[in-house]
């Protein structure tokens, strides 16, 4: 039985997990076999920056069971179009700065998803939130942290954001929400409560070292996410 909520989401849909900053063959399959539905390699620099070719073997071809991303940062337009055609992927995650009319270009000439990433500080989402998530019906939300673009582990006002994020929601119907920024086993049921997301994305808080995920956290994190359908909002 589900529940459709007053802007069309429904309450009993499972959480989605994303699990990024990839740079192992071996961390993406075990991601994929304990049930994440999206894999992420990152091309936007930083510790667990991937070459084409790295991010080709780790994120392996495209498959039913699960969605390739790339996180980019300030790539030339042309260069983010060549790596999505190249690597097949299925979306682009736009880390950098981003336009509507950059979407609407990635998107026309590769027929593939973009989701822009809103860095956010605070309870406000940035001007552009409403712009750029009509144009790619999804938008990330990370934390904004001065000198680092993602991977931060920095956790958002999940509880300050609620009428922030419900206002979008409202502005434009049916927007896909990925929530990032410090979310672990242990805080991940609690962001899914307060904001309702269709996807958690985790990067170092289910990590051993940088750029190494450990099994065991992973797995605690998909469980976790899954066991939070039906309590949100
Ligand atoms: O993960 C990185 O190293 C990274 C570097 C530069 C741009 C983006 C990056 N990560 C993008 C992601 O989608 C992460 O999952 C997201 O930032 C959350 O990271 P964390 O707070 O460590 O869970």
């Amino acid at each position: 039985m589900t529940t459709a909520t007053a802007s069309g989401r429904d309450r009993a849909l499972p959480v989605e997990v994303k699990i990024c900053g990839l740079t192992r063959e071996r961390d993406a399959a075990h991601a994929v076999h304990v049930g994440a539905s999206y894999v992420g390699a990152i091309m936007a620099g930083g510790p667990r920056l991937l070459t084409v070719d790295r991010a080709r073997a780790v994120l392996g071809p495209r498959r039913h069971d699960v969605q390739r991303v790339v996180v980019f940062g300030d790539q030339h337009l042309d260069d983010v179009i060549v790596t999505v055609q190249t690597l097949d992927l299925d979306i682009a995650q736009l880390h950098g700065h981003c336009s509507v009319a950059s979407i609407d270009t990635i998107r026309r000439k590769t027929g593939r998803m973009v989701w822009p990433v809103l860095r956010v500080a605070g309870t406000t989402l940035p001007v552009d939130a409403v712009a750029l998530g009509a144009a790619a019906g999804a938008v990330v939300l990370d934390a904004h942290v001065v000198g680092q673009l993602g991977g931060t582990g920095v956790t958002l006002d999940w509880s300050g954001l609620r009428d922030a994020v419900e206002a979008l929601r409202e502005s434009v119907p049916g927007i896909r929400i990925i929530l990032a920024g410090g979310l672990r086993p242990g805080n991940v049921i609690e962001a899914i409560r307060l904001l309702s997301p269709d996807v958690v994305d985790v990067s170092s808080g289910v990590e051993s070292e940088t750029g190494v995920k450990d099994s065991v956290l992973v797995e605690q994190f998909v469980a976790a996410a899954r066991s939070a359908a039906g309590m949100q909002r």
